[in-house]
């Protein structure tokens, strides 16, 4: 403990890499308890692109989740992959709930995203400093991924290579050319970093683990945590997306149960607590006697103007499903505002007033406990549990329910159906990614 606390009182925010065994008079009954102490694990650390939506960045897990679990196999090192807190996000509206530095714990499962990569959350990678009052936590390296400044060329080609920045960004020399780098840290006081940069990337994500090896260096014997984070993590793509280990990290992406409570037998939509023994048939699920559709709104009415209908045309696609499968709910999904969903309401009563229009709406003190990203959740649940779904083209949280009706085992014609834009009734279909185990 004494050589222990030596070694502490070195390690100051001027000298990162003075918790050594190298910085300690080694005593031969103290090595061994020593070497205990040597940090043997590397911890991955992300961020992404701050305007982006809950929905997409659960689509760069599965990439960065996939990442990892290939860099473990490359290196035989001991590599975990540190949860980004979440928050603040554009789309969740209400400002007076809690908004940044909400753990994954509070939507998803912890335990089953371990059983495809091991995983911690960000306060745990915080606490395995040890930190005395006042020193900074510092992740060794911190690289800024961007795109090639003269563009993709001619020919598509996987590279990587430090260059100066091509936009300002949140990171800072914080004291002078110290070389400790401040920055946004999801919102965090006192975490730095010792090392960043600007890294142009165009390719999959896997070509990080390359580079890795090839730059990356730590003290071999340290007691301190190895750590680097790559912000922007959405600039690289999925390595294989659709295959067996996009669906494996995308099946341990598992909602809490406990919140949503809404298994049912009589729909055969029963989960199998342990996602690694589950699996179903297309067709396997019945679902609920409801159309659930996904109405996206919102900024979407202008980024997508073509792909997105009217309301009107909405509410008359959607009686046409109605009677198409003898149905009379509509359990709606939607970003819109209360007088949008009105409207929507009044064009389905107007077209067959027997026709019911369902919303969750949880009231004031739900929404605290819950907050707006576990309302978006039990929306995309209820509408994973539906009998028929259809949703918003091209929309990450149209995605995700589609995935979870994969995973359900319902089948495709029933999974992969979007609105037409506009007033029309006719478009391409969907998309259609099957499972596969
Ligand atoms: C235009 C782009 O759209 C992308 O959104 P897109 O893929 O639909 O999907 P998300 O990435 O999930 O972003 C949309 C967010 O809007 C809210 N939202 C959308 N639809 C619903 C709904 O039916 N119910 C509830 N409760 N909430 C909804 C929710 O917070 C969701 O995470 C964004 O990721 C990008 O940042 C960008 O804005």
């Amino acid at each position: 403990d004494e050589l222990i606390d030596q070694n502490s009182l070195t390690c100051d925010s001027k000298n990162v890499d003075s918790c050594t065994l190298s910085n300690i008079k080694e005593s031969s009954s103290s090595s061994s308890y020593l070497l205990d102490k040597i940090d043997k694990t590397y911890y991955f650390l992300y961020d992404v692109n701050h305007g982006e939506g809950f929905n997409l960045r659960r689509d760069v897990y599965v990439r960065i989740a996939n990442l990892v679990y290939n860099l473990r196999e490359k290196t035989n090192q001991e590599w975990i992959l540190v949860l980004p807190p979440i928050g603040p996000l554009y789309h969740w509206f209400n400002y007076e709930l809690k908004r940044t530095q909400i753990p994954w714990s509070q939507f998803f499962d912890i335990e089953s995203l371990n059983r495809f990569v091991p995983v911690i959350e960000f306060n745990d990678f915080l606490k395995k400093f040890n930190l005395q009052q006042n020193q900074p936590v510092v992740i060794d390296y911190v690289y800024y991924l961007q795109h090639f400044k003269e563009g993709w060329g001619e020919h598509f080609e996987e590279k990587v290579e430090l260059r100066t920045c091509n936009e300002e960004n949140t990171y800072y020399d914080y004291d002078n050319h110290e070389h400790l780098f401040n920055g946004w840290f999801f919102g965090y006081d006192n975490i730095r970093s010792k090392q960043f940069h600007c890294l142009s990337a165009q390719g999959f994500v896997n070509i990080l683990i390359d580079f890795i090896i090839k730059n990356l260096t730590w003290p071999s014997q340290t007691m301190k945590p190895k750590s680097v984070l790559f912000d922007r993590a959405e600039t690289l793509l999925h390595n294989d997306y659709g295959g067996i280990n996009y669906w494996r990290a995308r099946r341990s992406n598992r909602i809490r149960s406990q919140q949503l409570n809404s298994t049912d037998e009589n729909d055969r939509t029963k989960l199998i607590y342990d996602w690694t023994k589950m699996k179903r048939e297309h067709g396997a699920a019945i679902g609920g006697p409801y159309i659930s559709v996904h109405l996206r709104r919102r900024d979407y009415v202008q980024a997508r103007s073509k792909q997105i209908p009217s309301l009107a045309s909405a509410a008359k696609q959607l009686c046409v499903l109605l009677d198409k499968y003898q149905l009379d709910q509509i359990y709606l999904s939607t970003d819109a505002d209360e007088n949008e969903i009105q409207e929507f309401k009044t064009y389905v009563s107007n077209i067959n007033s027997t026709y019911r229009v369902i919303h969750y709406k949880p009231d004031k003190t739900e929404l605290e406990t819950i907050l707006d990203g576990g309302k978006a959740i039990i929306d995309q649940w209820i509408c994973a549990h539906g009998k028929y779904f259809i949703g918003s083209y091209e929309s990450t949280f149209t995605f995700r329910i589609q995935e979870d009706r994969e995973i359900f085992g319902f089948s495709k014609e029933t999974t992969f159906n979007r609105l037409c834009g506009g007033d029309s009734d006719n478009c391409e279909k969907s998309s259609v990614w099957t499972i596969v185990y």
